[in-house]
């Protein structure tokens, strides 16, 4: 069988299932069930695959659901304000976009697709290094807020000159992963022997060997001395991401970052990994003074981001549910993600008596606790 097209459904346009029926809450689990039936399998694979045996997958939205929110009553809650401002830039949710490669390969209008959706939800978007196109196409089609994200690429010449494209370009903050030293070992991709289709344009990618795609070494490992070089370049704040202990959090920030990220890479890097939701509470406490700390990784429901904002959390980000969003609707779908996920926020919020994401307390949530379930 010949490599699939991108964009190629496995399911013929318009063929309707009783599960497209639109239902009046966001639907993720279905939602990907749609995006599993139009996409290739390896694509697909690609997409919600983790490292290893998969363990830091599978608990990272078990994991927010760890924590259990304490309403308050009686507070005359009227309409819950999710506005905030990330790094001085101005967002309508603090629910964005994380940045995820290959975007072309999910739908054809790849990373400009995002970018419309996300700018139509007031939410940011983070525009991967690893792009189907170039960050001055993607900043040509929106004007909403963008952060751009770097990876060390083959080439250091090459990975400077991103950054400085990148502050050129109105991206407002350049995010340094760096979780990924090499890629992890992802058992879906090792067995289905997953490759980029040959005609993906990978617009980052320059013919003298750059962008890492999915190869697992590169010269010249970044060290905490980056940091301020970046910055320096791009002119432009900068976002560690990647980040899951407290004693990284203070180097990364003393080194100059602005913002750190606990991320698990969506379960893609190490594995077993701390899950995010509890990582989080100790990268707070050590540079929460001093920093913004965001987190990603199993973020599936408002009371999820509810969880992170109370555990200290400026802003959540989202992966793989995007992903479903463009693959199955382009730019509407990553809008209805993203609007869907932020009326189940304001909705909690007000169930809980909290009229503003920009001061959510932290005795908003405990510990589970052990419950038995009958
Ligand atoms: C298909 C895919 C591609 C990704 N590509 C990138 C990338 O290019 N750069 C990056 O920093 N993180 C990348 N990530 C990690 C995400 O930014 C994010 O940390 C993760 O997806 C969050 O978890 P979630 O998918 O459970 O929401 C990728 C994740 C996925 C699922
Ligand atoms: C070099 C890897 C780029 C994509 C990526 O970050 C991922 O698949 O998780």
């Amino acid at each position: 069988m010949g490599r699939p097209v991108p964009g190629q459904r496995r399911r013929a346009v318009g063929e309707e299932t009783p599960e497209d029926r639109e239902l009046p809450f966001l639907d993720l689990d279905a939602l990907e069930e749609q995006a599993r039936d139009l996409l290739p399998g390896e694509v697909f694979d690609y997409y919600a695959g983790g490292a290893e045996t998969e363990t830091t997958l599978a608990e990272a939205t078990a994991a927010w659901r760890s924590w259990r929110l304490r309403p308050r009553v009686l507070r005359g809650i009227g309409a819950v304000d999710l506005r905030t401002e990330l790094l001085g830039t101005p967002v309508r949710t603090p629910i964005g976009v994380a940045p995820w490669a290959y975007q072309g390969m999910a739908h054809p209008d790849g990373e400009l697709g995002t970018a419309r959706g996300a700018a139509a939800a007031g939410a940011l978007m983070t525009v991967s290094t690893s792009a189907t196109h170039t960050p001055e196409e993607v900043a040509a089609a929106t004007d909403g807020p963008r952060w751009f994200q770097l990876y060390r690429l083959h080439s250091a010449r090459h990975t400077d000159d991103l950054a400085r494209r990148a502050g050129d370009a109105g991206y407002r903050a350049l995010v340094l992963t760096v979780d990924l030293p090499l890629l992890g070992r992802r058992r879906r991709d090792l067995r289905s022997d997953f490759a980029l289709p040959a005609d993906l344009r990978l617009a980052n990618s320059p013919a003298d060997g750059g962008a890492p795609e999915l190869q697992p070494h590169a010269p010249a490992p970044w060290t905490f001395d980056d940091i301020a070089r970046f910055g320096d370049l791009s002119r432009l704040p900068v976002v560690v991401k990647g980040v899951l202990r407290g004693d990284d959090a203070v180097r990364c920030v003393e080194a100059g970052a602005a913002a750190v990220w606990v991320s698990t890479h969506g379960g893609r890097q190490v594995d077993p990994a701390v899950a995010s939701a509890h990582a989080l509470p100790e990268v707070v406490a050590a540079v929460g003074e001093d920093a913004e700390v965001y987190a990603d990784g199993g973020i599936r429901s408002g009371s999820d981001v509810l969880t992170a904002l109370a555990l200290g959390a400026s802003a959540v980000f989202l992966g793989r549910p995007v992903v479903w969003g463009l693959a199955t609707g382009g730019d509407a779908g990553v809008t209805g993600v993203l609007d869907g996920l932020a009326e189940e926020l304001a909705h909690t919020m007000a169930l809980c008596g909290l009229p503003e994401v920009r001061s959510v307390p932290r005795d908003t949530v405990v510990p589970a606790g052990v419950i038995r379930r009958t």
